[in-house]
C-alpha cells in the first residue's frame, strides 16, 4: 500500500512512520509513506500557503493552489488511483471497519489541514471522504493521519507476527480486550488468576473471551449491541448482568 501525505509538516508523519510496526512494514515493502509539502508549491517570495478568511473572523485558511499542486504532484508519483482522505473534526468517525476497508486499498492520499482548515472549494473538488479520529480538535491533521497510517499498516498482510496479530484480534470481533498478566505470579500489587496458570487452554480461552465480553458490557455497552455474539455468549452476558453489582 502506498500512502501519500500532504502536510505543512511532512517530517512529522515521516518520523512516526520510522518506528515500530509501521517502520517494519515499510522495510518489508508492505507499505510506503511519502510526504508532500504545499509550501514547496507556493508562489511568490513569501510562498504563502494560507490567507485570511472571507467573511472575517479569527485565524487563517489554507489556500487552494499550493494544496492542489501538492496533491497533483503526489498523484503523479504513482500510476495507481488514490483515495483522497481529509482528516477533520467534521469527518465521519473512524472505526475499525473503516480501517479494514481502507487497508485493502492500494493507495491513500491523506490531506492534513492546519490553521482553521482548507478552502472548501479544494475539499469539494479533490476530497473523496472526510474522516475524524474522534470528537476533539487538534492543531493539525497530521496526528490523525498518523493514527490512520498506523491502523492500516498493522492490517497489511505480513506486517504483524503471530503474537502481535493476537492483540489485533480482540477488537477485530468488535469487543474490548481481556486483561493481560506476566511474571511474577506473586507481586505486592496482587497475584495472577489461577486459570492462566492452569495450562488448560480451552479453559484459558473461555476465561479470556468472557473477560473481554464482561469488560465490553461494563465499559462499552454500545459495542456489545453491534458485536455479533453467539447465543451462548449472549446467554452468559444475561447471567452476568443478573448477578453483576451494577
Ligand atoms: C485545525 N483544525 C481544527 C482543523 C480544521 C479543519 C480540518 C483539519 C483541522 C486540523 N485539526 C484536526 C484534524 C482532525 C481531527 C480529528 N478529530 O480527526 C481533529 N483536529
Amino acid at each position: 500500500m502506498r500512502v501519500d501525505v500532504v502536510s505543512l509538516f511532512p517530517e512529522f508523519v515521516a518520523q512516526m512512520a520510522s518506528h515500530g510496526v509501521v517502520a517494519r512494514a515499510q522495510e518489508r515493502g508492505l507499505l510506503g509513506v511519502h510526504g508532500w509539502n504545499p509550501r514547496d508549491y507556493a508562489e511568490g517570495n513569501y510562498r504563502r500557503v494560507d490567507d485570511r478568511p472571507f467573511g472575517g473572523g479569527p485565524g487563517m485558511v489554507m489556500l487552494i493552489d499550493p494544496l492542489r499542486a501538492a496533491l497533483e504532484a503526489a498523484r503523479a508519483a504513482d500510476a495507481a488511483e488514490a483515495r483522497v482522505i481529509y482528516l477533520t473534526p467534521q469527518g465521519t468517525p473512524l472505526t475499525q471497519d473503516k480501517v479494514k476497508e481502507l487497508a485493502g486499498r492500494s493507495r491513500l492520499l491523506l490531506l492534513c489541514g492546519r490553521y482553521e482548515g482548507v478552502d472548501e472549494r479544494l475539499v469539494e473538488a479533490e476530497v473523496d471522504e472526510e474522516l475524524s479520529i474522534g470528537d476533539y480538535v487538534l492543531s493539525g491533521g497530521e496526528l490523525a493521519a498518523a493514527v490512520l497510517i498506523d491502523a492500516v499498516a498493522r492490517l497489511q498482510p505480513g506486517a504483524l507476527n503471530d503474537a502481535e496479530s493476537a492483540a489485533q484480534d480482540s477488537f477485530e470481533h468488535g469487543l474490548l480486550d481481556c486483561p493481560h498478566y506476566t511474571r511474577p505470579v506473586e507481586h505486592a500489587l496482587g497475584t495472577v488468576p489461577d486459570v492462566l496458570l492452569s495450562g488448560n487452554h480451552a479453559l484459558i480461552d473461555a476465561w479470556r473471551r468472557r473477560q473481554a465480553l464482561l469488560r465490553t458490557w461494563l465499559r462499552r455497552p454500545d459495542l456489545v449491541d453491534k458485536a455479533a455474539l453467539g447465543p451462548e455468549e449472549r446467554q452468559w452476558l444475561e447471567q452476568a448482568a443478573a448477578t453483576s453489582p451494577e
